[in-house]
């Protein structure tokens, strides 16, 4: 308790400066300087009506009024800062000289602050009238300092504060925005509310309102915590909501305080500070948080904060749950202590782990390294951290990042490098290689067996792309589509061309490709596989030789041919060109390959080959079909089909002129001549076959022209194909249907004695009626119907010599059955010739086989042994036609023969050609010489009957005997 100043009241003595006057009825000079020399405040209030006669300026400026707003009116007109009831308790029992000492009162200023005053008071007399002098010293910040220290109120703890004796509550809450308090004394109902409050509370101004009226303005939701804390007053923080002006929520928090001095309550009072905008600042964050806090804690990743205190030891502030699932931990655990967590690094990474943290610590690098994690029970994982460390203000080091579970992909590069190892290993023992291309298609690697490799040359293909190469070895479409596909993107397989190696030959490789595209889609280049195909090229070609071209001359051969005559038809059908095909056969070429040899055949052919090519052009194409037979194919002929025909005619002439000319074969000079068939084209309404075929009609027209010619095609020849056609049909019908019929024809002495028969085949058509075998049977040779034609020949022949053997008047007749070359060439024709007249017990000396020239001379000693095999068991042989072939009298002697026919066509005209006379004369003198019989046919006058007989022949057949007639029609007159 302080003493009373010195210049109190009570103190006569006392000087002070006189500032004021004093008031008016009041001793005036004591008074006065006591007033205005007083460091204490100063009131003299009258105590009859309570009003304020005098204030010093101590006073004026520790409550805030001034001298003349206060002089004339009641403490109580003042506002709430000495209570009435205060008034009563404190100067109640004043009596006149009488003190109040150190009185502790809560008072509010006129700012509206509270403020704790220590308060003495002395009542005193002065003309019959009762003052109380009251001393004021404000105490307030000495019972905050006191009341925070004891509450720990950190706001007003600020030893600064406390010992200036600056603070005041008031510049706390008003000199902060959004501040302001209430102060409630004991035992009244109203509370004062500060400026800021009121303001807070939606008023306008500073005010007094009920408690309930205040707590009115709050969300009912949060006053009983409120009532808690008024009831408590113990200075706790407690937040609310409350309506603000215009209705707006507002969020607050207040503190409440009890003043309480020795024991005695003297005010309630609560600081109150809107801050809405904090709050929602802090909600939205927190919201924010507990979404990221979700979040991220909830994420599949494993996500981290971990922390290296400066203490030099670990913790993770934060982890995910997929960490904590991962490592077992619970997120407690984990933020106590790293520990738990680095325990289940591998013994082996653990150095790594804490080496790369601590260089990502010093030098504040991001933290990235691959480990080895295992938990109990579960197999080992292989994990990938990565973080990025930031410095906090404790001087720790906090590294926010992520783990992630890489064991796939490195089981993957495990296998991936396994595979590649594998991949190396057999690459070396193949024969194929690898290679890679980058995005520009530039080698980037090739890799393989290392001969091939080296062949190569990789380090020269590097860097290179492949259009390098050019496309070697490929058309220029087939290199065109390869790029496009390239371009594509597209996989490719089996791509054949060249490649230059590093010896600068060509090797031939198979290559095929697929591009390969990263993550995103982007293409980042080739790989695939190469192979050497250099030795299946060349089989290749060489079958390719073989299957399309012609052995002996090395011209395309007829498969070859087609191919090109399809390109031919298809080119003239788009050019509106004519074309045409000639087809060559040589005259005779047979009887020269008999005769001369195969040698010699082959020779000729050789040189034809080269003739023919010489007469054509580059467009054209030169072909042999087998034997003697080629083709001549013209292309680009002219657009005009009579144009186009004198162009292939030309053509066809240069070819005659050229084939006629003499060839020169080893020793002999050959001269040989060519049939020619001309069938023109334009486009492809004919079609391959249907080409040739007019082709080859054409060129035997050229042959019945008498050879050595030139023919076209026309209409007429078709009609007759198309006949022969048909009749090819029929025939094949007449040989089930039994429409086939042995005439025979007599063969006399020059008496007209029968001594035997020709058999000659008639068909009975159904249609036609009876078709001479002129016509039929040269069809039957080219179809091969003539095998079995002749075999119902024969066999029909020997049932008619089994037949006659049984009658002792015709069981001396022979038969002679004409042989064509096709049936004799077969190789089991002697077989069949001894299983027939065996099974069907003909007498083999009666029979006789017809053979003509030109079939004898081919195979020529085959012939001579079957011939001679069946001569052995008595079949005899004639040579028909005799004098039309070539025959050589050196081979004819080696033949075993036992007769000679004349053809008719020198009998014809025995009596008028001294040719034919000559011809007959010769033969009969020549088979005479060699011990031959002779047989002329053709006889149909008596006068040819007798040149013959006068010339040495015995032996006649013609119609002047006899035209062949069926069996029961034969005049049979015994010999
Ligand atoms: N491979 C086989 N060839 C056979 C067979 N049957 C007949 N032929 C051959 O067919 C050709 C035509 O025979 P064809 O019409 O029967 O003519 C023969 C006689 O009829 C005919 N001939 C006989 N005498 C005269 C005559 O006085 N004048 C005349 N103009 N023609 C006459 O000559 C043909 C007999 O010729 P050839 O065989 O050469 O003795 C013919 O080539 C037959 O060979 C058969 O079964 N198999």
């Amino acid at each position: 308790m302080q003493p009373l100043p010195e210049s109190s009241p009570f103190d006569p003595d006392a000087s002070a400066a006189v500032d004021h006057p004093p008031p008016a009825g009041v001793g005036a000079g004591v008074f006065h300087i006591i007033f205005e020399s007083s460091p204490e405040a100063i009131a003299l209030t009258r105590v009859r009506d309570g009003a304020i006669v005098q204030v010093n300026r101590e006073w004026e400026s520790l409550t805030g009024y001034r001298r003349e707003e206060v002089v004339g009116r009641t403490a109580l007109a003042l506002g709430h800062w000495l209570h009435p009831e205060q008034r009563t308790s404190i100067f109640g029992d004043l009596k006149p000289g009488g003190r109040v000492m150190d009185v502790d009162v809560s008072l509010v200023m006129k700012d509206g602050s509270p403020r704790v005053v220590r308060l003495n008071a002395t009542m005193l007399m002065e003309a019959g009238e009762a003052y109380i002098l009251i001393y004021l010293r404000d105490v307030t910040a000495d019972l905050l300092a006191r009341e925070a220290l004891r509450s720990g109120e950190l706001a007003l703890a600020n030893a600064n504060t406390v010992m200036n004796r600056q603070v005041k509550l008031h510049e706390l809450t008003e000199s902060v925005a959004q501040v302001g308090h209430w102060v409630n004394y004991p035992g009244d109902k109203t509370v004062y509310l500060s400026p800021g409050l009121a303001q807070i509370a939606g008023l306008e101004q500073e005010a007094v309102v009920t408690m309930d009226m205040l707590w009115g303005r709050v969300f009912p939701e949060d006053l009983p915590a409120l009532h808690q804390a008024r009831h408590r007053m113990d200075g706790e923080v407690v937040e609310f909501r409350s309506s603000g002006p215009g209705g707006r929520t507002l969020w607050a928090r207040s503190r409440m305080h009890r003043q309480v001095v020795d024991g005695r309550v003297l005010a309630d009072f609560g600081v109150v500070q809107e801050f809405t905008q904090e709050r929602e600042a802090r909600d939205s964050l927190q919201k924010q948080f507990d979404f990221i806090h979700k979040i991220t804690s909830r994420a599949p990743g494993m996500l981290f904060e971990f922390q290296r205190l400066p203490n030099g030891r670990f913790r993770f502030p934060f982890v995910s749950d997929a960490v904590r699932q991962f490592f077992g931990v619970t997120a407690e655990q984990a933020q106590l202590d790293s520990r738990r967590v680095m325990s289940r690094i591998h013994p082996q990474d653990v150095n790594q782990v804490i080496n790369t943290t601590l260089h990502a610590t010093e030098t504040m690098q991001p933290w990235q390294c691959e480990f080895r994690a295992q938990v109990p029970g579960a197999p080992l994982r292989w994990l990938l951290g990565a973080s990025v460390p930031e410095k906090l203000t404790d001087g720790s080091v906090l590294f926010t990042g992520a783990i992630t579970d890489i064991t796939s992909q490195k089981l993957a590069l495990e296998k991936l490098q396994e595979s590649e190892e594998r991949f190396r290993s057999l690459s070396s023992l193949s024969s194929d290689w690898y290679w890679e291309q980058d995005a520009e298609l530039r080698f980037t690697r090739i890799d393989g067996n290392g001969a091939n490799t080296d062949r190569l040359a990789p380090q020269s293909s590097i860097g290179r792309t492949r259009w390098d190469s050019g496309g070697q070895g490929v058309t220029p479409s087939q290199w065109r589509a390869h790029i496009a596909a390239l371009e594509a993107r597209q996989t490719f397989q089996d791509f054949e061309m060249q490649r230059e190696l590093s010896n600068g030959q060509l090797m031939w490789i198979s290559i095929s490709g697929a591009p390969v595209f990263d993550s995103q889609g982007r293409f980042c280049g080739y790989r695939g596989t190469g192979r050497d195909i250099s030795s299946r090229k060349a089989a290749e070609s060489e079958i390719e030789r073989l299957a399309f071209f012609d052995a002996l001359t090395g011209l395309p051969n007829r498969r070859m041919l087609l191919d090109r005559l399809g390109l031919a038809l298809s080119s003239s059908h788009r050019n509106s060109q004519h074309g045409g095909l000639l087809f060559i056969d040589l005259d005779n070429f047979k009887v020269l390959n008999d005769t001369l040899g195969h040698h010699m055949g082959d020779l000729l052919l050789k040189q034809v080959a080269q003739r023919l090519q010489e007469c054509v052009r580059s467009v054209d194409t030169v072909a042999r079909l087998g034997g003697d037979e080629f083709v001549v194919m013209l292309e680009e002929l002219h657009a005009d089909a009579g144009i186009a025909a004198t162009e292939a005619e030309a053509v066809a002439k240069k070819v005659l002129n050229t084939l006629n000319k003499q060839f020169a074969l080893g020793n002999h000079n050959m001269h040989s001549s060519p049939s020619i068939g001309v069938a023109m084209f334009c486009g492809h309404a004919e079609g391959i076959e249907e080409l040739l075929k007019r082709a080859d009609l054409a060129m035997y027209q050229a042959k019945n022209a008498g050879r050595n010619t030139v023919r076209f095609f026309d209409p007429a020849m078709q009609l007759a194909a198309s006949a022969r056609a048909e009749m090819e049909v029929d025939l094949r019908k007449a040989l089930q249907e039994e429409q086939l019929v042995l005439y025979y024809q007599p063969v006399v002495t020059a008496n007209g004695a029968i001594t035997g028969v020709e058999a000659l085949v008639r068909w009975m058509h159904p249609v036609k009626g009876m078709v001479s075998p002129g016509e039929f049977i040269p069809l039957a040779e080219q179809t091969g119907l003539i095998l079995p034609l002749g075999q119902w020949v024969l066999e029909a022949a020997c049932a008619q010599l089994v037949a006659w053997s049984a009658d002792p008047h015709t069981q001396r007749l022979s038969v002679a059955v004409n042989v064509s070359a096709r049936q004799f060439r077969h190789p089991d024709f002697s077989t069949h010739i001894l299983d027939l007249l065996r099974t069907t017990g003909a007498n083999p000396y009666r029979l006789k086989l017809e053979l003509t020239e030109s079939l004898l001379l081919t195979d020529f000693e085959e012939a001579v042994l079957k011939m001679s095999e069946l001569r052995s068991i008595g079949v005899s042989f004639s040579l028909d036609d005799f004098g039309t072939g070539y025959s050589s009298l050196a081979y004819l002697k080696r033949l075993p023969l036992d007769q000679l026919k004349i053809d008719q066509s020198f009998v014809r005209d025995v009596l008028t050609d001294p040719n034919d006379a000559a011809i007959a004369r010769t033969i009969l003198s020549l088979a005479k010489s060699m011990d031959l019989g002779v047989v002329a046919e053709g006889v149909e006058t008596a006068g040819q009957r007798d040149f013959l007989l006068a010339a040495g022949c015995h032996a006649f057949q013609g119609y002047f005997f006899g035209r062949p007639v069926p069996v029961e029609q034969l005049q049979l007159r015994p010999l």
